[in-house]
């Protein structure tokens, strides 16, 4: 059965939305979405690959996965772990659900990727020795990669698996389609939407 690992990075986290959120509503996002991805992924064995992991964290998350920590980057971590039949899903993709997590697992292919938008990989499954190189459009790095080492490398389409959240925009995508913690936890913040030609996103303070 394919093993998943969940990168995760609790300090800090989303400074993409630091112009939005103070950074403790950024933790509780992060960690609002982490187990939101925990739920998607609750049919398989599963370990958060954590950069470090306070007590009252380790306590949440304990009860969903297996923890490793390691503070290394995130390639060196991830490199550390990754085998054949591991997946590695993004801790930062709400809208994922067991039925996207299954089709995905189940895609043949040596090198099996859902892409995120602009140039990232939110989900890699590897049937064969791979490392990853993440950030600066990993996308393309990581099938030229696997393409070069003569892997049978499949794309799998999915929109929700493709909204991993960096930007304010991205939390536009949560409130009209998010149905877990993460999209709770935003409309706890005030967040709503307008619905004018295109649906925009406000906060009520
Ligand atoms: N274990 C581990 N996970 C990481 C590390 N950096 C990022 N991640 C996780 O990998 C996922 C994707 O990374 P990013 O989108 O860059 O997340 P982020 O660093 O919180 O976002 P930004 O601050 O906007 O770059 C997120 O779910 C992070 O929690 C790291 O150094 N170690
Ligand atoms: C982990 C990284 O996320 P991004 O920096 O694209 O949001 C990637 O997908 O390569």
């Amino acid at each position: 059965m394919v093993h998943i690992v969940i990168p995760f990075r609790p300090s800090n986290p989303k400074s993409r939305l630091a112009d939005y959120l103070s950074e403790g509503e950024r933790q509780r996002l992060a960690v609002c979405m982490l187990k939101d991805v925990l739920s998607a992924v609750r049919d398989y064995p599963t370990s958060v690959l954590a950069s470090e992991l306070p007590a009252d964290l380790r306590d949440e998350i304990e009860p969903f996965a297996d923890l490793i920590v390691d503070p290394r980057p995130l390639d060196e971590a991830v490199n550390a772990v990754l085998q054949p039949e591991t997946a590695v899903i993004m801790s930062d993709l709400p809208l994922i659900n067991r039925k996207i997590v299954k089709g995905f697992v189940e895609t043949e292919g040596d090198v099996v990727i859902a892409p995120g938008r602009k140039g990232g990989t939110n989900m890699l499954l590897v049937r064969i020795p791979f490392r990853v190189s993440y950030h600066y459009g990993s996308f393309l790095k990581h099938v030229k990669m696997a393409k070069k080492a003569g892997a049978k490398v499949s794309v799998y389409d999915s929109f929700f698996a493709s909204v991993d959240i960096d930007t304010y925009d991205d939390l536009l995508e949560v409130m009209l389609h998010g149905r877990g913690e993460t999209k709770r936890f935003l409309s706890e913040l005030g967040f709503r939407i307008v619905m004018e030609k295109e649906p925009r996103l406000i906060r009520e303070v």
